[in-house]
């Protein structure tokens, strides 16, 4: 059988074929279990233990082909599903891809805030969002098709692909709107930012149509409601990968007399573990501790008398 016609009995996934999100959605796909071989050149990869199809797509298009149920599942991010304007279902965050859409003008110019830039030249490749920025800046009714409101708006929007950030010192735009995670780029590009469109982060998207879940063959036909089932396991195992990624386990030695506070510090997500020590006098516990806080964590329980306190990663988890 051909590959295409193979797809017909397989839930679509699609994931970014390149770019920014490209390696943690692998290292999320191998995290969560989804294996699969992809061919050089090709964009499509068939799951060796699931009923999946992969598709590697642009991050820019997986809302719209998630939208119109042309594939069931997708990751991408929250900036180009709101760019996209696409009626998708955010299913889950996955606290990677994390960054701002900016508005960003020269370092040395006279702009300070966006207000400055009505009536100028501003270029993205987020059309859609720095239109409707501008427009409610300006007082512009955002509830026309883009087109017109552009057409409405004193503010030029004009569209380019990639490295936008080029724009200002090519004389092609007074401002832009564009994407910062480090601000490396906008700092080497001699910008500052003065506004926030909006905060962004990669996330799965599902479909809210039910052709997405249709499949070709009678024989598949029959299985329609594994794909949903499908969707729900994939969509739980990921968000067991990330959450795992939040956390890390912390282990230690409490003296019982201090128990009350030493759980204070560290109350786990549901509860701690306490379990007896050969020392009655002593107990050993366990606890899951955002990862962001655990230095502070340990030094909290030093304080508090607690000893042998270890840290472990947390390779995967479910609740
Ligand atoms: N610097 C960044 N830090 C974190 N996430 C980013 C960053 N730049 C982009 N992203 C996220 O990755 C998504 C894809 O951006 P990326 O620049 O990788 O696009 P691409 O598909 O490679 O297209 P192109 O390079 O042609 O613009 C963005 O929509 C955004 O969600
Ligand atoms: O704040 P930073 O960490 O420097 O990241 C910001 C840059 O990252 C993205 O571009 P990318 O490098 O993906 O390439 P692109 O310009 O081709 O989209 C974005 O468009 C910025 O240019």
């Amino acid at each position: 059988m051909d590959l295409v016609n193979s797809l017909s009995d397989r839930l679509l996934f699609a994931v970014p074929k390149k770019g920014r999100l490209y390696e943690q959605c692998l290292s999320l796909l191998h995290g969560a279990d989804v294996q699969f071989r992809r061919h050089n050149r090709l964009d499509i990869a068939l799951s060796t233990n699931l009923q999946v199809a992969l598709v590697f797509l642009p991050a820019a298009d997986i809302p719209r082909f998630v939208a119109e149920g042309r594939v069931a599942l997708g990751i991408t991010g929250v900036d180009q599903v709101k760019e996209s304007e696409a009626e998708v279902e955010i299913a889950c965050p996955l606290n990677f891809g994390k960054c701002k859409l900016q508005v960003q003008v020269p370092k040395d110019g006279n702009i300070s805030e966006p207000k400055q830039l009505i009536g100028k030249s501003v270029v993205t490749s987020f059309t859609h969002l720095a239109t409707k920025y501008f427009a409610e800046l300006e007082g512009v009714p955002c509830d026309g098709p883009i087109y017109e409101v552009q057409e409405k708006l004193k503010t030029s929007i004009k569209y380019v692909g990639g490295s936008v950030e080029a724009a200002c010192a090519l004389g092609l735009a007074d401002g832009i709107v564009d994407l910062v995670e480090s601000g490396e780029t906008m700092k080497a590009a001699g910008l500052k930012a003065i506004a926030t469109v909006l905060d962004t982060e990669a996330a799965i998207i599902s479909s809210k149509k039910p052709e997405a879940f249709l499949v070709a063959s009678e024989e598949a036909a029959a299985n329609k409601e594994d794909h949903h089932d499908l969707v729900d396991l994939i969509i739980r195992r990921i968000r067991g990968v990330v959450d795992a990624q939040k956390y890390v386990l912390c282990t230690f030695n409490a003296p019982k007399k201090m128990l009350p506070d030493l759980l204070k510090v560290t109350p786990g997500r549901r509860a701690a573990t306490v379990s007896p020590l050969e020392d009655t006098d002593w107990v050993a516990v366990s606890s899951m501790v955002l990862k962001g806080d655990i230095a502070l964590k340990m030094d909290e329980l030093e304080r508090y008398g607690a000893s042998d306190i270890l840290v472990f990663n947390i390779s995967n988890s479910r609740n």
